[in-house]
């Protein structure tokens, strides 16, 4: 038994299941009037219903002494506090201080990195004001009308999605692409559009080692040159984030076009540093700082709440509880707005990559479930199609529902007819409908009782499938921040309980570096072929490029 089976809580939880099994939340519902009232929280512009939940005032305690047996109180310090969390890469945790207004000294290896925050985002300030008013302009003395942010991961994912959930923010006159993928068509296709004079480059690698953007960045400046660029020109159009600064020197960056982050901040959680540059471009540094400063509100809220008022302490708590309790594999993310259409990727990569872990912090196998798949897409879209395997599958699918209450496009009854859908699946979800019901159904349409006997379990919704709903005023850059750092924060509280880092990823590496074996071998006159069978079946099939 390792430490989090043994202890008290967990025992007590394995127990407390088997009760909360054997009831409906229907019935919850109808014995506690309340219910409603009691599971909310509100903290940072957002508001949690979590009631639809099978949870009771017993889950309540059972987690509060979870949270205190895996001293959760001591790691949030520790992470805010600087404290090396990431302990098999020997890093800080600091995604918190980017957008922190504290300004008492933060130390990192003695050194405080305030100062190091501060002048980074006034640097970022001064180039989105310079691209914006035209000083900073292209070698044919044109202002910008294209940006193009290279990356991948944690350097793609944050600044792409971002930037599409606050499109009724953008600025008029520049428009931001992204190109990610090694697959040379995303990058042709993107500047196939774009003219050589108005374009300008964000190269954004916290490592400067990403095979993917490096090439990316590579066809880029050739692209660049080729389509009439002089070479003394690519200081004005290629800008590089990262923190490795000497390699993008060595790259041909302009030393002074680098913008700076930090091994203290984790690639999936740098949104909020110059990785967000895109974003900045897209919307203005303002409205950036109003993103930083809604995840600056969460993160307040998270430090200080009690636990069964805390937002992404709950969060996490339930999610833990159904992926160990429930033998819920999957947690699925359904955003009520078209514009957060792009959030599930990001908290899939967000949660997977950090709680994708099997080893826990005392360097030994785990003998429970830790991160469950996360997936989603956009409400009302996903009801007729996936709603299906969440309503009447034979697993527990805890679901997401996200709603802003007031839309940037209100349009005659659509927002209304976009949120009666959004609650009403979770109406559906929670109630179901019973075998009577739905016989009965059935015969009050005409269905003779024979048949009516044969389709009424099809027609079985059983209900007591969980849901958060969470919702907000409006989409803006500050509950947008907010709604990020909850799940940053539910994610990390995940980790806590789990035992494992957060904050690493070394599961993928070794793909990285058997695909450059296999590179050299589709590549090279005298391949070595040195791979297991069927991949040299595969790269034999490649190198005569047919099948
Ligand atoms: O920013 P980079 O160093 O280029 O890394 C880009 C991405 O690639 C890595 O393989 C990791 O899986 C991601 O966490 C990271 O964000």
């Amino acid at each position: 038994m390792s430490n989090l089976t043994s202890l008290p809580s967990w025992q007590a939880l394995t127990e407390h299941a088997d009760e909360i099994k054997q009831s409906h939340m229907k019935a919850m519902f109808e014995s506690d009037p309340a219910r409603a009232q009691r599971y909310g929280i509100s903290a940072a512009g957002l508001r949690l219903d979590y009631s639809k939940n099978r949870l009771n005032d017993a889950t309540l305690s059972l987690f509060e002494q979870l949270a205190e047996e895996c001293q959760l109180e001591q790691q949030r310090q520790a992470m805010f506090d600087g404290v090396a969390v990431n302990h098999t890469e020997q890093r800080a945790v600091l995604h918190t201080a980017l957008r922190s207004h504290d300004t008492s000294p933060l130390l990192v290896d003695g050194e405080d990195v305030r100062a190091e925050i501060t002048s980074t985002l006034d640097k970022m300030a001064a180039f989105v004001a310079s691209v914006h008013q035209g000083e900073w302009r292209g070698y044919t003395d044109q202002p910008f009308t294209d940006v193009v942010s290279i990356g991948i991961g944690g350097s793609f994912l944050g600044p792409k999605i971002m930037a599409e959930a606050l499109k009724p923010y953008w600025r008029k006159g520049l428009n931001c692409h992204y190109v990610a993928n090694v697959d040379g068509t995303a990058i042709s296709e993107k500047l196939k559009k774009l003219n050589p004079e108005t374009t300008l480059f964000v190269m954004s690698s916290k490592s400067f080692t990403t095979q993917e953007t490096l090439t990316n960045t590579l066809t880029a400046r050739d692209w660049f040159m080729a389509n009439g660029g002089p070479e003394e020109a690519i200081g004005q159009h290629f800008v590089a984030v990262t923190s490795n600064v000497p390699a993008a020197i060595q790259f041909g960056i302009d030393a002074d076009n680098i913008f700076p982050m930090w091994d203290w901040v984790g690639g999936r959680y740098s949104m909020w540093s110059a990785i967000g540059l895109p974003i900045a471009l897209q919307i203005g540094f303002e409205q950036f700082r109003h993103l930083l400063d809604g995840a600056e509100a969460m993160d307040t809220h998270f430090r200080t709440a009690p636990v069964t008022q805390n937002m992404p302490v709950m969060m996490a708590m339930m999610a833990v509880w159904y992926t160990n309790f429930f033998d819920s594999g999957s947690h699925v993310v359904l955003t009520y707005d078209h514009y957060l259409r792009g959030l599930p990727a990001y908290i899939q990569q967000l949660d997977m990559e950090s709680n994708g872990k099997g080893v826990n912090n005392h360097n030994q196998a785990v003998d429970y479930h830790t991160g469950p798949v996360i997936w989603g897409g956009e409400g009302t879209n996903g009801q007729h199609a996936y709603h299906q395997l969440i309503h009447q599958g034979s697993g527990v699918i805890p679901a997401d529902f996200i709603l802003p209450l007031n839309s940037h496009n209100p349009l005659g009854r659509h927002h209304a007819m976009l949120a009666a859908n959004c609650f009403g699946q979770t109406q559906a979800l929670m109630a179901g409908k019973t075998l009577e019901e739905a016989h009965q159904e059935l015969l009050d349409k005409g269905v003779d009782p024979q048949a009516a006997d044969a389709l009424a379990p099809h027609k079985v919704m059983p209900g007591n499938k969980p849901s958060n709903t969470l919702l907000m005023d409006k989409l803006t850059p500050a509950t947008l921040g907010a709604l990020v750092a909850l799940y940053e924060h539910r994610t990390f509280v995940q980790g806590v309980i789990w035992q494992i880092n957060s904050f690493d990823q070394w599961g993928v590496e070794l793909g990285k570096v058997l695909g450059n074996s296999v590179l050299d071998d589709l590549e090279s006159a005298t391949p070595r072929l040195n791979q297991d069978a069927s991949t040299v079946e595969l790269i034999k099939i490649f190198r005569k490029g047919e099948i």
